[in-house]
């Protein structure tokens, strides 16, 4: 792959008899995002904080921008920028204040300073706001100030932790645009998600962790392909429950997986799959249809198919958790 700026070659991170990392691989070119997906105790968190500096791996390699994550930190850290929960916005000062200062602290004289607050409050439409203190923000003007405070010293990569969790669906299309743009002007993105529709809006390509090893990678599509070419969306009726329903169709082979807010089920089928299938098996637990439908594989199923449940608060509706 030309041009790889976040790599890492079979690493492996345990923590006494935990194997936090099992023989990761990973590589992501400029220009391009990673979504890395996995529920909580995966080993995401892990990843990041070793590619980023912060904690040093048991074995393997790593590095970014060709500089070795354990024995070139300094370099790597000049190139990466982190934003989720790392927040580094300090609440009491005003926007433009807290982005001054970190480009203060990378060394910029005054003027420099000045003129990269200028660029990026108004890059992250903050000018308007940039002399009230952050904790007059909206949720959705903060995680743009955050990212605003990591792109002052014009990292070649970024990593971003859940950065749209808990914003209104509005705030979150404002966010994935602007990284949108990031990427079209060359960064590479590291994107950790529990938002199934906001890896398949960002990335490029998709890593699956599970308990520290990688069970699928890809492009959505190929993914998606791998689990099926298609997938029945049964609606049930509102007093089905859910549990039931699905505990009788991975019986029956399937592997369904839930939308509690529309009482639906979404099973992946492959060639002999059949919707009489599903419907005798939820038959045998007096379970009606009130709706079938066939769909293309979400995402949710292929989590679902490869890693056994989905991420903790995934929701295919939105992120308003
Ligand atoms: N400092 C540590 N000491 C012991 N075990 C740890 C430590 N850090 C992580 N682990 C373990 O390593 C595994 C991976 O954790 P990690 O935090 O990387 O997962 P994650 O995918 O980021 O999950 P989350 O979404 O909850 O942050 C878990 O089993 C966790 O308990």
């Amino acid at each position: 792959m030309g041009d790889v700026v976040v790599e890492a070659v079979e690493v492996t991170r345990t923590f006494g008899r935990v194997r936090a990392l099992d023989n990761v691989s990973l590589a992501v070119p400029r220009g391009a995002v990673l979504g890395l997906l996995g529920h909580n105790g995966a080993g995401k968190t892990t990843l990041v904080h070793i590619l980023a500096t912060l904690l040093p791996l048991t074995s393997g390699a790593a590095s970014i921008a060709g500089y070795d994550v354990c024995t070139q930190g300094r370099e790597v850290r000049r190139r990466i920028g982190l934003t989720g929960q790392y927040a580094s916005v300090d609440q009491q000062l005003s926007g433009r204040e807290n982005i001054r200062l970190i480009a203060r602290l990378l060394g910029a004289s005054k003027a420099e300073a000045r003129q990269r607050t200028d660029e990026l409050l108004e890059m992250f439409d903050l000018a308007h706001a940039a002399d009230r203190t952050a904790k007059t923000y909206s949720g959705g003007m903060r995680r743009r100030l955050d990212l605003a405070a990591s792109l002052v010293g014009r990292p070649d990569v970024i990593f971003l932790d859940e950065p749209t969790t808990g914003l209104d669906p509005t705030s979150r299309t404002a966010l994935w645009e602007h990284v949108e743009r990031l990427v079209r002007d060359g960064a590479a993105v590291l994107l950790t998600t529990q938002y199934l529709d906001e890896a398949d809006r960002l990335a490029d390509r998709i890593t699956v962790l599970s308990q520290g090893k990688v069970v699928g990678a890809g492009t959505a599509a190929e993914l998606k392909a791998q689990v099926g070419e298609k997938a029945l969306r049964i609606t049930l009726p509102a007093d089905a429950d859910l549990a039931v329903a699905s505990d009788a169709l991975r019986r029956s082979g399937f592997t369904p997986a839930a939308d509690e807010k529309d009482y639906a089920l979404s099973v992946p089928v492959t060639g002999s799959a059949r919707l009489s299938t599903v419907v005798r098996a939820l038959d045998e637990v007096a379970i009606d249809v009130v709706e079938a439908t066939v769909t293309e594989p979400t995402l949710n199923d292929v989590y679902l198919n490869l890693a056994g449940e989905t991420p903790a608060a995934a929701s295919t509706a939105g992120a308003t958790a």
